[in-house]
């Protein structure tokens, strides 16, 4: 059977705001380079043919250029100028992918995300459509009710990270919708179009480095 050609979208086009620095969190150094470094790698790990198409904010290319530079950074990828929101990023990414293909969209601030569980995303989506990396509750959940609060059952909910894997039609599709309020990642802007959505068992250390103390956390898994 030929195999289709895969894509990974990594977002970066944000400017980071709850990390509370000036340089875009994706361009923070942990373990002697920058987070988003880490993640185009380990996207290369998993397989040097995957095309990466690297979203950034517009005014940050030339910074990304010389970061590249002055870390001899040398894994091909394309650069792509990102939107206001992630949904415009992911939609600018999404024009340069052609044809039957897997795409594979990845927050570029998710550095530790394991070659495993991008395979595994990868898989499920070629056989059913679409695959959503997602990891169960460790802490107990409660509800906002108009009264307070109120338990309700973990085991009824997962959270959700990155890798959000999809046939390129799907995905393409999806995002010709108009931006809405409650689409906060790749999977609720497809199942508004109807799919169902696949999750896949993720892992705990596929943190999404957002405000300052996942900073030392990172610096720990990067050891
Ligand atoms: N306009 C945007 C906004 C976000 N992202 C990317 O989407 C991922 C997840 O978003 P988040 O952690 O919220 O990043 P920021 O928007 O940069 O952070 P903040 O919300 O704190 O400003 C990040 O890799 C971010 O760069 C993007 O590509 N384009
Ligand atoms: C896509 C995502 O990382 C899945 O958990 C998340 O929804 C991004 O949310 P943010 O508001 O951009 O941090």
């Amino acid at each position: 059977m030929a195999t289709v050609p895969e894509y990974a979208i990594i977002v970066a086009g944000g400017s980071g705001s709850r990390m509370q620095q000036e340089l875009p969190k994706q361009f923070i150094e942990v373990a002697g380079k920058p987070i988003l470094m880490h993640t185009i790698e380990r996207f290369y790990a998993y397989n040097p043919e995957v095309r990466l198409i690297v979203v950034l904010p517009q005014q940050q290319l030339s910074v990304w250029r010389d970061l590249c530079r002055k870390h001899d950074f040398k894994l091909f990828h394309m650069t792509v100028p990102g939107g206001s929101t992630r949904f415009g990023s992911v939609k600018n990414g999404l024009d340069a992918v052609q044809g039957e293909a897997l795409v594979a969209v990845h927050d570029g601030v998710r550095p530790f995300i394991d070659v495993a569980t991008i395979r595994a995303a990868f898989e499920a989506a070629s056989v059913h459509g679409n695959a959503v990396v997602a990891v169960s509750p460790k802490d107990s959940i409660r509800e906002l009710t108009p009264e307070g609060s109120q338990a309700v059952p973990r085991d009824r909910y997962k959270l959700v990270q990155t890798p959000q894997c999809f046939k390129a039609n799907i995905l393409k599709r999806a995002y010709e919708q108009p931006e809405e309020e409650y689409f906060t990642d790749d999977a609720s802007v497809v199942e508004q179009t109807g799919e169902k959505i696949v999750l896949v068992e993720g892992s705990y250390r596929n943190i999404k480095i957002t405000t300052p103390e996942d900073l030392i956390l990172a610096e720990a898994f990067a050891r």
